[in-house]
């Protein structure tokens, strides 16, 4: 699904009023109607007091409309104007006579602190204070009484974002932002809502289509793309009857030190499991037994050196070399991996300490061959491109740092980001369960295992990125967040293929 930025909403917005033939009003109905069906699909009636806040722009005019149709299916609904300006929007003042015509009544004005109406726990409160169209951050008593929704405890729903969140920048330190346990967001949801600095404020999301012109939406480059199921499977190549191990590949990972040997057995049983053909390790002496005892299917070779990896012979036809879990940084191995850069041309796959020796030794970043993924977390990442104010300014070194030295970043969190050239894909799969020792060895292993089934390496990333995520949903379902370790997410690969390909979505109720 495309991520799209406000400036291209409200383009979107247009067109489809062009092309449609019909009122912004209409939009706007159409909007909030769908905004009314879930809530109604939700309460199914249910006695509560509905608590509804509008700005006075066209998310209030949503919220009216939304307003208008509690009150038409019975609801027991108080609608406030936060009146913070008298600069009312056309479509706004058209809902606000129907409200007032229907209800016989108008709606609170608040105008400053002395108007803010009791919310209690319990309450329902619907937040249309402000929508795409906010240009500034929150001030005086409008900030106050957003901070005050927050105080109050009530459930908050949001229409098509939190008040006071920007689409493109990220709030500063005290600036007021509605914390919304439920956000329902309009045609695309926002490339803020999977930030973290801005993920908390959203709650729980869902996109609701609104119709806007399709022609418009398949032709926009949009500000990144969301990965779901539907975008996964379409990466996804089915495996040919006709074929044999060797038409799968074969991975190489490289890595290991004495006691961090199971970093290995992790990432080569997911590549394993990820479909590759073959895999072969390479590791120092220490770990020769643990990893044929841990995964009799893999071949293993050794380092002249017991505990630390000192000369890395790869004269094996691989297809990939994954590089760095476990490796630790002594002298001896940053060499041998700068060696092992020379030798290899194809893309590689970089994890862990494979990433910690590029941000000590920059010289070698222009030895990774062209496309290889780098897959660091936030701390790696750090340690690589320097520190960043904000997840804005972190995406815009990214991007810079990948464009110099032609490679691809999977920068990973809570919701995983692949950065390839100008693109952005953001992962929506995954849970809490999966912040685990090991779990990152896997997901380089996955990647690897894709590569060598000759996925390119930028689907791979992104195509391994979900599963990986999938899987450690499927192993959330089975075993609960606290009690996933990393290996179940290596071993349950094959139902995250599976459920790829099922005609319903395992409902893992995780991520
Ligand atoms: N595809 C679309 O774009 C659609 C948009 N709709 C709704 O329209 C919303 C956008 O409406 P608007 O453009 O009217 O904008 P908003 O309703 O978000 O904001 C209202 C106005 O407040 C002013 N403002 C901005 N920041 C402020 C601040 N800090 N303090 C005080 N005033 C401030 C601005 O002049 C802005 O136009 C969307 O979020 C959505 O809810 C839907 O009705 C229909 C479809
Ligand atoms: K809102």
């Amino acid at each position: 699904m495309k991520i799209l930025t406000a400036s291209q909403l409200k383009e979107a917005d247009e067109i489809t009023i062009e092309k449609q033939n019909i009122s912004s009003e209409e939009l706007m109905e159409r909007a909030a109607t769908q905004v009314f069906n879930e809530i109604h699909t939700r309460l199914q009636g249910a006695d509560i007091l509905i608590k509804v806040f509008c700005g006075i722009g066209n998310n209030g005019g949503d919220g009216l409309v939304i307003a208008r149709l509690l009150i038409e299916h019975s609801y027991n609904v108080k609608v406030f104007i936060v009146n913070y300006s008298d600069n009312r929007s056309k479509d706004f003042l058209s809902n606000y006579d129907k409200i007032k015509n229907l209800s016989r009544d108008w709606p609170v004005l608040l105008k400053g602190e002395d108007d803010f109406p009791d919310i209690k726990r319990g309450d329902f409160v619907i937040d249309a204070i402000f929508g795409i169209g906010l240009n500034r951050p929150l001030e005086g008593w409008v900030a106050k009484m957003v901070n005050f929704i927050n105080d109050s405890s009530a459930f908050v729903l949001s229409v098509d974002l939190p008040s006071g969140l920007f689409t493109d920048k990220i709030p500063e330190e005290g600036d007021a932002v509605i914390m919304a346990n439920f956000t329902l967001s309009f045609q695309t949801p926002k490339l803020v809502f999977f930030l973290p600095d801005t993920m908390d404020f959203v709650g729980d999301m869902q996109v609701l289509e609104i119709g806007l012109d399709r022609e418009f939406l398949s032709e926009v480059t949009p500000a990144a793309q969301l990965i779901g199921r539907q975008e996964a499977r379409s990466l996804y190549n089915p495996r040919n009857k006709n074929s044999h191990k060797g038409s799968y590949g074969h991975v190489i990972i490289v890595g290991g030190s004495y006691g961090k040997i199971g970093s290995i057995v992790l990432a080569t049983t997911a590549s394993m499991r990820t479909g590759a053909g073959l895999a072969t390790v390479f590791i120092p002496k220490c770990g020769y037994e643990i990893v044929q005892t841990a995964l009799p299917e893999a071949m293993v070779l050794t380092d002249v050196n017991y505990e630390m990896l000192t000369d890395i012979k790869t004269d094996l036809d691989a297809d990939v070399v994954c590089f760095g879990m476990g490796a630790g940084r002594d002298k001896s191995t940053v060499g041998a991996f700068k060696e092992l850069l020379k030798k290899t041309n194809k893309p590689m796959v970089i994890d862990a300490d494979g990433l910690n020796i590029l941000s000590e030794n920059n010289e070698l970043l222009q030895d990774l061959p062209e496309n290889s993924v780098l897959t660091p977390h936030p701390k790696e990442l750090e340690r690589l491109i320097g520190e960043w104010k904000d997840d804005f300014d972190k995406i815009e070194k990214v991007q810079e740092f990948i464009k110099k030295h032609k490679i691809i970043l999977v920068l990973k969190g809570a919701h995983t980001f692949v950065f390839e050239q100008e693109n952005i894909y953001v992962n929506n799969t995954g849970n809490a369960g999966m912040a685990t020792a090991g779990s990152g060895d896997v997901l380089s292993g996955v990647i690897a295992g894709l590569i060598s089934q000759k996925y390119e390496p930028l689907i791979a990333a992104v195509l391994g990125v979900y599963l990986h995520g999938k899987s450690g949903d499927i192993s959330a379902e089975k075993l609960g967040y606290e009690g996933i370790i990393s290996g179940d997410i290596a071993k349950n690969m094959g139902l995250a293929f599976r459920d790829l390909m099922s005609e319903n979505e395992t409902d893992s109720g995780a991520g």
